[in-house]
């Protein structure tokens, strides 16, 4: 099929002069079918599969298994490079930054992102206050770098990114004199843990596909309930346990106000969480759990899904990785078999169709609510996804006129053709006896 495609590729380029965007369109399908069949290992009887397993796991359609997983000396060489970082002192400007929405985390890489991150913990005032050690929190960073895979999307870097969103939020909104720090300790970790371990498919593909994690959790916030598990793994172990000088009704609490958070980014119980804040928004008071509670699952929902509230060039590339992920997805439901996420499918979506139906029908609902409690919120976090749904509404009906004009040109090229065969056909077989507008309808 290869071949045959750069064959063709060879006579449009002669015929035509340059090699039509349809040809590219098709190559990179081509690509991305042959790396699916070296990499997914039950089409290993098709002998294109690259045995790329470290260990003895389950046979699983994670990307290629060599790059999903953090290797020790990628993780060591960060962690070298972490600690020595840890011990500069991070300036007074950077600090400020760190509290703004409009942070580039392109930046910045993993070992300064998890500098950024003690920052956090640092100014919030979190290390006296809950007596944890330097080397403690040093620790708990460093596993939670290595727990994050290598994929597109849900990286160390998304992790970075919730969490930085949430530190904003928490400066903006100045939560500290509305919250105890317990609560706010609860949103930064949970930020920090809520992606743990995500393998690049969504909980829609792990129910369908009867993985591990849907069959260990009855098909009920499979990837959420992990992420969870994987976050307590860490905190269980007492040289990462930044909770591990707190009192065991502390550190209930904490766990119960974690669980509630992380569970809550499922995305199916995105209209349970947000109607639940809207029937306590009109009478809500800082000072009844139940509100706080629901107000911190609200925040970390913003947070979660916030990429378009940054400035565009940090936002846009985002985007690209979180279709990388989606189409992969998509890519792989299809050679299983499975039913094909929709919004994930290359073959149905592009950058801007993504985006739009997104910000007006999920962002904008979700963040006006949090606005109505917060109206500073207005001019940090709303204004600017109101401004990439112009863009990406611009760049729609731009695509949209490029399609039409694409299929008008192709159509007017197959009527020239069609128009030109039956000439030479009629040539061919002496003279026409038929009308010659009869032809062209
Ligand atoms: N079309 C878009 N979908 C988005 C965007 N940002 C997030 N999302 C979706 O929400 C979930 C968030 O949950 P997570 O815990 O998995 O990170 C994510 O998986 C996407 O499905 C966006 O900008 N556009
Ligand atoms: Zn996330």
């Amino acid at each position: 099929m290869e071949k045959r495609l750069q064959g063709l590729e060879k006579k449009i380029l002669i015929e035509a002069g340059e090699t039509p965007a349809v040809v590219y369109e098709m190559k990179k399908q081509v690509d991305s079918f042959r790396e699916k069949l070296e990499s997914v290992e039950h089409l290993s009887w098709l002998g294109l599969f690259k045995d790329l397993s470290e260990g003895t796991h389950k046979p699983s359609p994670f990307y290629h298994k060599r790059t999903l997983h953090k290797t020790r000396e990628e993780c060591e060489h960060v962690r070298e490079k972490f600690l020595h970082m840890s011990s500069l002192e991070v300036s007074e400007e950077v600090r400020q930054y760190l509290k703004t929405p409009t942070f580039d985390n392109w930046q910045w890489e993993d070992a300064e992102i998890m500098v950024l991150l003690q920052v956090m913990y640092t100014d919030l005032d979190f290390i006296p206050t809950f007596n944890i050690e330097p080397e403690v929190l040093q620790q708990f960073l460093f596993e939670i770098y290595r727990r994050y895979n290598n994929i597109p999307f849900h990286n160390f870097k998304h992790c970075f990114c919730v969490t930085q969103m949430m530190y904003g939020l928490i400066w903006l909104t100045d939560l500290r004199s509305k919250m105890d720090s317990i609560d706010l300790l609860i949103m930064l970790t949970s930020a920090v843990c809520h992606d743990l371990d995500h393998t690049g498919y969504n909980n829609a593909y792990q129910i369908n596909a009867q993985t591990e994690l849907a069959l260990r959790y009855n098909d009920i916030s499979p990837l959420e309930n992990h992420h969870c598990a994987v976050a307590f793994e860490i905190l269980e172990r007492t040289e990462s346990n930044i909770f591990r000088n707190l009192s065991t009704d502390q550190y209930k609490r904490i766990r119960e106000g974690i669980i509630k958070c992380i569970l809550a980014t499922d995305m199916s119980r995105h209209n349970e969480v947000l109607n639940k804040f809207k029937s306590i928004l009109p009478v809500f008071d800082f000072t009844n759990k139940d509100h706080r509670d629901v107000l911190m699952t609200i925040l970390i929902k913003v947070s979660d899904i916030s990429n378009e509230a940054r400035p565009m060039e940090v936002a846009e590339p985002w985007l690209d990785c979180l279709l990388q992920e989606f189409f992969n997805q998509s890519d792989v439901e299809k050679l299983e078999g499975l039913p094909v996420t929709p919004f994930m499918d290359r073959d149905k979506v592009t950058k801007p169709s993504s985006q739009t139906g997104f910000i007006r029908f999920v962002l904008l609902p979700l963040f006006i609510e949090l606005a109505n409690l917060f109206p500073c919120l207005e001019q940090h976090i709303i204004d600017p996804v109101r401004k990439a749904l112009d863009y990406y509404t611009k760049m729609e009906k731009a695509l949209e006129t490029e399609q039409q004009n694409r299929a008008q040109s192709e159509n007017a090229a197959k009527s020239k053709e069609a128009a030109g065969g039956r000439q030479d056909s009629q040539t061919d077989a002496g003279p026409d006896t038929s009308e010659p507008e009869s032809q062209l309808t």
